[in-house]
């Protein structure tokens, strides 16, 4: 029978000197200290302002569904601070973020494992903040006195700002590599922001604990800014097994998301990636999570679909695809494919009306 410490939301990472049974996965092949894998195996640095920077996109979109990005706008004095409120957030005492725990009635918003780690029967060696919108409220309670919760929410709304206007230029770029204009970037923009903070003590057995597991993220696309290693990253297609992506000075990390997976027809797919975690080190990661405004439904886009191409997917509005993910998971994504014997029927049916 589990002990209460191992069932207790808010579990003591630190005290822990052995892995505890429900936090105990099976031994991780692909570690980052177990890998040897050649330094050239790794998803591309791309440089924002570069001439070539579309088709750097579109080949890394392709061949990864992950890249790294420099000359991205946002400061490095911005990203210092907020990963130091991050740290300084994860290090609250746990009655405090009790006060600020995820809850069923206020939403996605607040501490809490990883939504997906219910779908899971091991635990995450982890733990997460999730901000949608404005972190005011939980900040309030997490810092009740005085001007504590002013540094943190201005580095988090600081993050926005300058996250918009770089995923603005981002998606331009990402639809520009698939042959789609300025004004479709455009409906894209102005979507809810949600930030993940994420936390990953240092853990006494790494290579047989799990950081947050292998999963797509509900986006369009994901930027992620970490400065540790523990990402990692499953290269479709190609050579099997796990890519650990080191974190690269001053770049950000960008994924592809299942809706840009949706928009493009399939032909970016989206990366599936997890998190390890280390020994010594207490890792810290932060993912803005780009998705559409609210009523603006995503589906193939009609440049990408011929009498050859059929659209795959049916249209998703954000909300629907995420709710989707919090009851199917992995299978999020399959349930809005548009099965292939109404493709057939739909190609036909397009023939007979030509
Ligand atoms: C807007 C989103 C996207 C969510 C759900 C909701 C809020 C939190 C996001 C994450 C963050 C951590 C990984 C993930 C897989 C998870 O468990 O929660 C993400 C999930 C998704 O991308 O599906
Ligand atoms: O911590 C990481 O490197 C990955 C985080 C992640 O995948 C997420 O927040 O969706
Ligand atoms: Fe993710």
């Amino acid at each position: 029978m589990p002990s209460l410490k191992d069932t207790h939301p808010h579990f003591d990472f630190f005290s822990a000197d052995s892995l505890p049974d429900s936090y105990t996965w099976p031994p991780l092949d692909d570690h980052p200290s177990s890998v040897h894998r050649s330094d050239g195996h790794h998803p591309p640095v791309i440089d924002l302002d570069s001439p070539d920077a579309v088709d750097l996109v579109r080949r890394a979109c392709l061949d990864w569904g992950a890249f790294h990005v420099t000359n991205h706008g946002v400061p490095t004095e911005l990203l210092h601070r907020v990963e130091s409120q991050t740290r300084r957030l994860f290090s609250l005492p746990t009655h405090l973020k009790n006060l600020a725990a995820r809850s069923p009635d206020v939403g996605v918003s607040g501490f809490g494992p990883a939504p997906i780690s219910r779908f899971f029967d091991k635990r995450f060696w982890s733990e997460g903040f999730t901000i949608i919108g404005s972190p005011f409220e939980h900040a309030l309670r997490l810092w009740p006195d005085g001007l504590g919760h002013v540094p943190f929410c201005d580095a988090m709304r600081e993050y926005e700002e300058a996250m918009e206007g770089f995923t603005g230029r981002l998606m331009r770029l990402a639809f520009a590599s698939l042959g789609l204009d300025e004004s479709v970037a455009s409906e894209f923009r102005g979507g809810p922001t949600v930030i993940q903070l994420n936390s990953y003590p240092p853990c006494p057995d790494p290579g047989r604990a799990m950081g947050l597991a292998a999963h797509t993220d509900s986006t369009l696309l994901t930027v992620l800014h970490q400065t540790a290693t523990g990402l990692q990253v499953l290269r479709r297609g190609g050579s099997t097994g796990w890519t650990t992506v080191r974190p690269v000075p001053g770049a950000l990390v960008v994924h592809i998301g299942d809706l840009l997976h949706v928009l493009s027809n399939g032909r970016y797919q989206s990366v599936v990636h997890r998190a390890v975690v280390d020994r010594a080190r207490h890792r810290y990661s932060v993912a803005y999570l780009c998705g559409p405004p609210a009523h603006v439904k995503v589906s193939p886009s009609p440049t990408l679909v011929g009498p050859d191409r059929a659209p795959a997917y049916r249209a998703v509005v954000w909300g629907e695809y995420l709710g989707l993910k919090a009851k199917l998971f992995d299978r999020a994504l399959t349930s809005i494919s548009v099965p292939c014997d109404v493709l057939s029927i739909a190609c036909f049916a397009s023939e007979v009306v030509h």
